[in-house]
């Protein structure tokens, strides 16, 4: 028998977000349930770094509801900074250490205790083992996503946050990416991307939202392709 349903790490109801005071989206409403992917599609300005941006507490919601983690968005406190992790589209790896090093310190800074087997993991799930002992700035562009990628995989989490993760990945990467973001739902993080990528949409997500002018909906992975492809 399954008991209940675990308590969503997101709710945005009727959400509107801007930079402005106005919004730049219609109201739009999902939930991520631990071990489950939303994913959030449209076009280009629809509005969807917005919506991760509002969730990661950079912005301020123009109106509607949004709770993170059971409650309103605080990236200041502590439990927030432990449970979210994200990789938005900014380069924010430490020039002075090596991929392998700067992995460790992010694990070791989240208090990860068997840190090396955990980076030596995430090294091999997103091939990075022949640039493991290089400086991220002589790492190809999408090398380097696979870094904040990595970052992102070696640290605890609830909430995984990611924006257009596929970007700047080849095929191998984007099915490395796929295998690992299954494996973390399977671990019972709850993941929120917004994604361009059919494969991620088809693979990962199991609700897609579809950020558009008239009005955001619910639709099916494939009527999202279809979307895209138009
Ligand atoms: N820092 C900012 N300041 C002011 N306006 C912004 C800022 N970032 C984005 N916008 C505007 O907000 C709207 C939504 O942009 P957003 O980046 O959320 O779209 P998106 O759906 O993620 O697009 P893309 O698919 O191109 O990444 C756009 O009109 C954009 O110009």
């Amino acid at each position: 028998m399954s008991g209940p349903r675990p308590a969503p790490v997101v709710v945005a109801e009727r959400l509107l977000v801007g930079w402005t005071g106005e919004p730049v989206t219609a109201p739009t409403s999902f939930r991520v349930h631990p071990g489950r992917a939303v994913a959030l599609v449209g076009l280009n300005g629809a509005g969807k770094t917005t919506v991760l941006r509002a969730v990661l507490g950079h912005l301020v919601p123009v109106g509607g509801r949004l709770e993170v983690l059971g409650g309103p968005v605080d990236e200041r406190s502590a439990a927030f900074r432990r449970d979210v992790a994200a990789v938005l589209d900014v380069d924010a790896a430490l020039p002075g250490l090596s991929v392998r090093e700067h992995l460790d310190l992010v694990a070791r800074g989240h208090g990860v205790r068997d840190a090396e087997d955990v980076v030596d993991q995430a090294v091999a799930d997103l091939g990075l083992e022949p640039v493991a002992e290089r400086a991220p700035s002589s790492l190809s562009s999408g090398q380097r996503r696979r870094l904040l990628l990595a970052a992102a995989l070696v640290r605890p989490r609830r909430l995984l946050v990611l924006d257009e993760p596929e970007q700047r990945l080849d095929l191998v990467g984007r099915e490395d990416l796929v295998d690992r973001l299954v494996e973390d739902k399977e671990a019972g993080t709850g993941l929120l991307l917004a994604t361009h990528d059919p494969l991620l949409l088809e693979e990962v997500a199991d609700e897609v939202v579809l950020l558009a002018e008239d009005g955001s909906r619910r639709v099916s992975a494939a009527e999202a392709v279809r979307e895209l492809g138009r």
